[in-house]
């Protein structure tokens, strides 16, 4: 079954404010696709015109191949789980998950083997007579999962269902997640500002920034091929240098970063002599010895800290601006601590140079 979905040139407009500026995206069958962006950037109301609850402006949405103008949201073939989950809480778990079904007028036999084929999927079999107020959050987030799969949809639509879990069970569901997407095959459309959520799940990311979709990859691509300065500081930790070009070509750019002398990194997009950009180093590209081909910077320690498996380290430049730093524990050394100058080298291919000084 076709269960794409097509944002067709939409554009949304509340009243001269544009919430969504024109976006053309085709979200694949069976693909887990997350939008990924800061409070108010236009998450929410993607999902909502998606779901039905919210007209485009402009544009159409197809699902399926099929157009939705004029499909009321209950007659769309989707589901949605919400932050708050809103299950009944005086319901028992059985009833929540059949509700759908019985409002659909599903006879009570049917409804039983529906809500223990997905008691099941949610790994509750069992649970189907207790009452919601006695789950714990993991077991009423899998509910309200099982719930919205119970009337079949073919887009399953997430509007941040993991938000209120502590970080352990978070991190737990978003395997189970993933795992009950795969299960069904059916297309999950996943709303977070949690970066980490959207790499771990997704087959891609859209990044939105005021409205605009960014980029959209896989998550290894976002990480290591960021298109703008906004998806390099957004996606991962990351160091944005300031500077102007003063050599490029298609492979690779020089900045002149002023007292931090010329940096270089991997051209991204068209870069002109003379452009204002910013070259990227990840915290994890910093090593303490120089190698041959390895740029450095000169900073000063400001605080060195252990955490297991590698040091985090935030140092300072002349240009008073903090970089940060990963290294693994085995370059830890006596000398390492606050107040001490440190030559801090990179590979010049391991950074990369994008145009602009935003969100830096
Ligand atoms: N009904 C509305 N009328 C006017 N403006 C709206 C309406 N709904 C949303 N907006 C505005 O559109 C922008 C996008 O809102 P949206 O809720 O989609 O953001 P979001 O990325 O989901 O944010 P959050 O992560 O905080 O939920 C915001 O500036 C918001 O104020």
């Amino acid at each position: 079954m076709d269960s794409s979905v097509h944002l067709d040139n939409i554009i949304m407009q509340f009243g001269d404010f544009t919430a969504i500026q024109k976006t053309d995206l085709k979200i694949e069958s069976g693909e887990f696709f997350s939008f990924l962006g800061p409070s108010g950037c236009g998450k929410t109301t993607i999902l909502n015109m998606i779901s039905g609850f919210l007209d485009p402006s402009e544009g159409d949405i197809k699902i399926g191949g099929q157009s939705m103008h004029n499909v009321p949201a209950n007659k769309r073939p989707t589901s949605m789980i919400f932050q708050n989950l809103a299950l009944f809480p005086l319901m028992t778990v059985a009833e929540n998950i059949e509700f759908g079904l019985e409002v659909r007028g599903v006879s009570k036999s049917e409804r039983k083997k529906a809500s223990d084929r997905l008691l099941e999927l949610v790994a509750l079999q069992g649970s189907g007579d207790k009452k919601v107020s006695e789950l714990s959050g993991g077991q009423k987030q899998r509910i309200a999962i099982a719930r919205a799969l119970a009337v079949e949809p073919q887009v399953l639509l997430l509007d941040e269902p993991l938000s209120a879990l502590d970080l352990k069970l978070r991190q737990h569901m978003r395997t189970e997640l993933k795992e009950i997407q795969r299960k069904t095959g059916i297309t999950f459309i996943y709303i977070t500002h949690d970066q980490g959520e959207a790499l771990t799940m997704s087959d891609r990311v859209a990044v939105m920034s005021a409205g605009k979709i960014q980029q959209v990859a896989d998550p290894i691509t976002l990480y290591r091929d960021p298109h703008t300065a906004f998806v390099a500081s957004f996606v991962g930790e990351n160091n944005g240098v300031r500077g102007k070009v003063i050599e490029t070509n298609d492979t690779m750019t020089t900045l002149d970063c002023g007292p931090l002398g010329a940096l270089k990194g991997r051209t991204q997009g068209a870069l002109q002599l003379g452009d204002e950009a910013t070259v990227f180093i990840r915290p994890e590209h910093f090593r303490l010895q120089s190698e041959n081909g390895m740029h450095t910077l000169q900073a000063i320690i400001e605080e060195v800290n252990f955490e297991g498996a590698y040091l985090t380290l935030n140092a300072n430049t002349s240009t008073d601006q903090t970089l940060s730093i990963q290294l693994g524990t085995h370059q830890f050394f006596e000398a390492l601590k606050k107040g001490a100058a440190v030559s801090l080298s990179y590979k010049e291919e391991d950074a990369i140079v994008i145009a602009g000084y935003d969100h830096v």
